[in-house]
């Protein structure tokens, strides 16, 4: 059995769209599933662990929508042990890029019915689970004026969502200022005096395809840090269409780090984001969770996973 879980708005409304022609397809296939539409992110949780507590033959739980709805049941898919699949309808969609799942609606569905999967990491701490990435700064004050501008819902209509993305970085620029850091890896404190944004990543990529730690693994039980300091606004500017190929790596005012545990803590309040979704301001305090999740990719098949069904999963635990 499946359960189809559908935001209808990510993307711009590209969730529904996408639940229509999966839809079609799963009919094509008679196979069973179920669907819960989810309106909010608060509730979502609490109405996909109930749904989820009433079966115990999951093959999947099936997100269709971006990362924020992703972010918004991993605590009832943790809990659970239900695996993880996505079918990509968001702006951003870096969970579907990080696992290497296709963009493509059938495709991506393929992959969702595979059984193939692999044990990911999540990152714990700052207000719950996260998957991709949580990070204070700049960059999170891009997200945070990107979520709350009109040009997102623009951008996602003519289907280029990481347009809006790039549009927020210029905005950000002309009003943010960097400030002292903290950075504790490990229990190493490190302090930049003149921080931009830290960013703490399970995946490689936020932001829409922004290749921020090109080296970030899911699986390898490591967090992966990027400190970007001491640099002016141009230089900044510059340092975005590199993060594009992940190449900024090697510039004098990007620092990385790679831990279990990280904690971060700005001189002056600052936003801070976990998969993308705001979380407030204030500091940061996160640690690895090994294999806290199991995910459905084409990327396991290359190695990682054997297929995995609803029986042998409840045979585990
Ligand atoms: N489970 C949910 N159901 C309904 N709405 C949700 C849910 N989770 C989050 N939301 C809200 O819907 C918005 C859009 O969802 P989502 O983040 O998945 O898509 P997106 O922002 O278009 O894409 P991405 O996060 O990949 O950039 C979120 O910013 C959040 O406000």
């Amino acid at each position: 059995m499946y359960l189809f879980i559908i935001n209808r708005r990510s993307g711009g409304g590209a969730g529904g769209r996408t639940w229509l022609a999966v839809e079609g397809l799963m009919q094509q296939r008679e196979l069973a599933y179920e669907t819960l539409f989810t309106h909010s992110a608060a509730s979502a949780e609490t109405l996909v662990a109930e749904a989820l507590a009433l079966r115990h033959d999951w093959s999947a739980a099936i997100v269709i929508g971006g990362d924020g709805t992703v972010h918004s049941v991993l605590g009832a898919l943790h809990r659970c042990r239900v695996p993880l699949a996505v079918i990509p309808a968001g702006s951003g969609n870096d969970t579907a890029r990080g696992f290497g799942l296709p963009l493509d609606t059938a495709e991506a569905l393929e992959a969702a019915l595979s059984g193939v999967c692999m044990d990911a990491d999540l990152l714990a701490g700052a207000g719950g689970l996260t998957l991709t990435a949580v990070a204070s700064g700049f960059d999170a004050q891009v997200a945070a004026n990107v979520n709350a501008s009109r040009y997102k819902r623009l951008c996602n209509a003519i289907g280029a969502g990481q347009l809006a993305y790039l549009i927020g970085i210029v905005q950000t620029l002309l009003t943010f200022k960097p400030c002292p850091v903290h950075v504790t890896c490990d229990g190493v404190e490190q302090a930049f005096p003149s921080g931009w944004l830290v960013s703490v990543c399970n995946l490689p990529s936020y932001g829409g395809g922004l290749l921020i730690c090109p080296q970030a693994k899911a699986d390898d039980g490591l967090l992966d840090v990027c400190v970007v300091h001491g640099c002016s606004r141009w230089q900044l500017l510059r340092l975005f269409p590199t993060v594009m190929k992940g190449r900024h790596v090697s510039l004098p005012f990007v620092t990385l780090l790679r831990g279990r545990s990280v904690a971060v803590r700005f001189a002056e309040s600052r936003h801070a984001i976990a998969d993308g979704e705001s979380l407030g301001q204030g500091p940061l305090a996160v640690r690895c969770e090994r294999g806290a999740l199991r995910v459905l990719t084409p990327r396991a098949a290359h190695g990682a996973m054997p297929a995995l069904d609803a029986a042998a999963r409840q045979a585990e635990g």
